[in-house]
């Protein structure tokens, strides 16, 4: 493809008093099909008839491009004799005529010039815009669009750029690369096209372009083609393998522009199944399941029990599947209390009730398994917490992350965000956090708080304070609630797990598990079946 510098400062740009005999103009419109008529209106010194195509560059275009004589004339091309600074002298030329002026090609020795007034747009603009095809076919270069038209495609529907593929910085405005010519077509009229059908290069500066008009023209509506092994560009398949199968391939071969994003179901790669993790009570059979890539939001009055059961609940996890957990607790300190709760649940029996030994086992297997996230001034962002967070699952293998509680998370809001987006956007990030690093996020959160009338009721998840993004965007939902704190001076220990969400079937359904937190032996018990 033959790549011009042809921009308004770089042009070479000739005066139409040099060129020999040219084009119609805008008044002798209804001859563009075969007369050559005059630059500027002004007379050439050669016939303005038709056939003003020289016997010479007749020859040469269907000697050397396959292009006949009726398919110059259709396009509107003439000949004459031109000067080329490139060449330094004159010589015979092809003449593509451009909106105000006019671009010449010297033949038989390749060179380019353009006539004053000529201005960057697409050639064969203006005969594209009045017939307005739904399929209009572009090309790098006049003679890709002529190769087109000599292969059968309407002369109404092809477009070329006018000034090739060249390197261009990737990253530069549109305004820097000159097409300016593009967003005025599209404003005249060929934003209505329905499909775009791009017929440039192959090579590095074909492709760069092409990326261009993708941006430019828009990714729905474009579709390529892409040329066969050995073959560069539309003229070259129609010298090699002739009209039918050049048409054929723009026609029928044209393959949409490939849109990152969008998916058939057999495109789509197979995922890895879900891994799922029971939390430890058989009597729930598949009710409540658990699973890394996912996110659980878990809320409660306070002091109902949401730290306590979901210690047990991940300890369930942890040893049964021998996985890590890396926990933020901020609230309830991990010593004493947490491992207190872990000795006790790892070795069966009350904390003080262990020996030595026990504990000494107890507390190996703790270290190994479990990682605690303490910010040294107290004041954890989430940003910090996610970045120990990363070294526990990447570094130390951690598969499960906890949050307890959320608002001892400093806050950073942007300027001008709602608490409500703020915690939108922080739980976006929690959730690809989770989904990219294969584990298990969850954050234990205070619900707001609730009127009279519902407060001795389980909140539900839209409760949660600050977001109704609590509810929406994770895919686990819990509730711990005790019915009843106490009874006269007596301890009540009844509570309940409710499930109020699962995004997916494998995580269960939704429903009540009723436990009771056995104080003899420092956990729950599921108080749903009889054993
Ligand atoms: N069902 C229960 N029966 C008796 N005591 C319980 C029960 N559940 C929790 N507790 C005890 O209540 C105290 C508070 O529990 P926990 O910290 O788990 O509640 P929480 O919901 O996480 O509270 P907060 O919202 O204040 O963090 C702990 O001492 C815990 O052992």
């Amino acid at each position: 493809m033959e790549t011009i510098e042809l921009s308004a400062r770089n042009a070479a740009i000739t005066d139409e008093r040099s060129a020999m005999n040219v084009f119609p103009s805008p008044s002798t419109e209804k001859a563009c099909d075969g007369t050559a008529g005059i630059v500027d209106g002004k007379a050439a010194n050669s016939s303005r008839s038709a056939g003003t195509i020289s016997e010479a560059a007749a020859a040469w275009a269907m000697q050397m491009r396959h292009i006949g004589r009726a398919t110059l004339e259709r396009l509107g091309v003439g000949s004459g004799t031109t000067f080329f600074p490139e060449l330094e002298r004159k010589c015979e030329a092809l003449f593509f005529r451009y909106p105000g002026g006019w671009k010449a090609r010297a033949i038989p020795d390749k060179a380019f010039v353009a006539g004053k007034g000529f201005k960057l747009s697409f050639w064969n603009i203006d005969r594209v815009l009045a017939a307005a095809p739904s399929r209009i076919y572009l090309t790098e270069g006049e003679f890709d669009a002529l190769a087109l038209v000599e292969a059968g495609v309407s002369a109404d529907a092809v477009l070329s750029v006018p000034n090739g593929a060249k390197e261009r910085a990737a990253d530069a405005p549109a305004e820097q690369k000159g097409y300016e010519f593009v967003d005025e077509a599209l404003l005249a009229g060929l934003s209505g096209t329905k499909q775009f059908v791009w017929c440039g290069d192959g090579d590095g500066p074909g492709l760069s372009l092409r990326a261009d008009m993708v941006k430019l023209l828009g990714a729905a509506r474009f579709h390529f083609v892409d040329w066969p092994d050995g073959c560069k560009d539309a003229n070259d398949l129609l010298v090699t393998d002739g009209p039918e199968a050049l048409r054929a391939l723009v026609e029928n071969g044209a393959l949409p522009w490939p849109v990152a994003g969008l998916y058939r179901m057999r495109e789509l790669p197979e995922p890895a199944p879900l891994t799922l993790w029971r939390p430890g009570f058989p009597e729930w059979e598949s009710k409540v399941m658990l699973a890394p890539r996912t996110l659980s939001v878990v809320t409660g009055h306070p002091g109902h029990g949401k730290t306590a059961l979901w210690s047990q609940l991940w300890f369930n996890v942890v040893r049964a599947y021998d996985v890590g957990i890396c926990v933020a607790s901020f609230e309830t300190r991990p010593k004493p209390h947490l491992r207190r709760q872990l000795r006790t649940l790892f070795a069966g029996g009350l904390e003080k009730d262990l020996t030595e030994g026990e504990i000494a086992a107890a507390d190996a297997w703790i270290d190994e398994r479990y990682l605690f996230v303490v910010h040294p001034e107290q004041k954890p962002t989430l940003e910090w917490f996610l970045d120990m967070a990363e070294v526990a699952v990447i570094r130390h293998g951690a598969r499960i992350v906890q949050v307890d509680p959320w608002n001892r998370l400093e806050g950073a809001r942007e300027r001008n965000e709602s608490e409500t987006d703020y915690i939108g956007r922080c739980l976006r990030t929690i959730h690809a956090f989770a989904h990219d690093l294969n584990c298990h996020v969850q954050v234990l959160a205070h619900p707001a708080k609730m009127d009279s009338a519902r407060r001795g009721s389980p909140p539900s998840l839209e409760d949660i304070s600050g977001s109704k993004h609590w509810d929406n965007m994770v895919d686990q939902g819990f509730v711990v609630h005790r019915p009843e704190i106490f009874d006269g001076s007596n301890r009540k220990t009844e509570a309940a797990l409710y499930h109020r969400k699962a995004r997916f079937e494998e995580l269960g359904f939704p429903c009540k598990l009723n436990l009771d937190y056995s104080l003899a032996k420092g956990r729950y018990v599921s108080t749903d079946y009889a054993t």
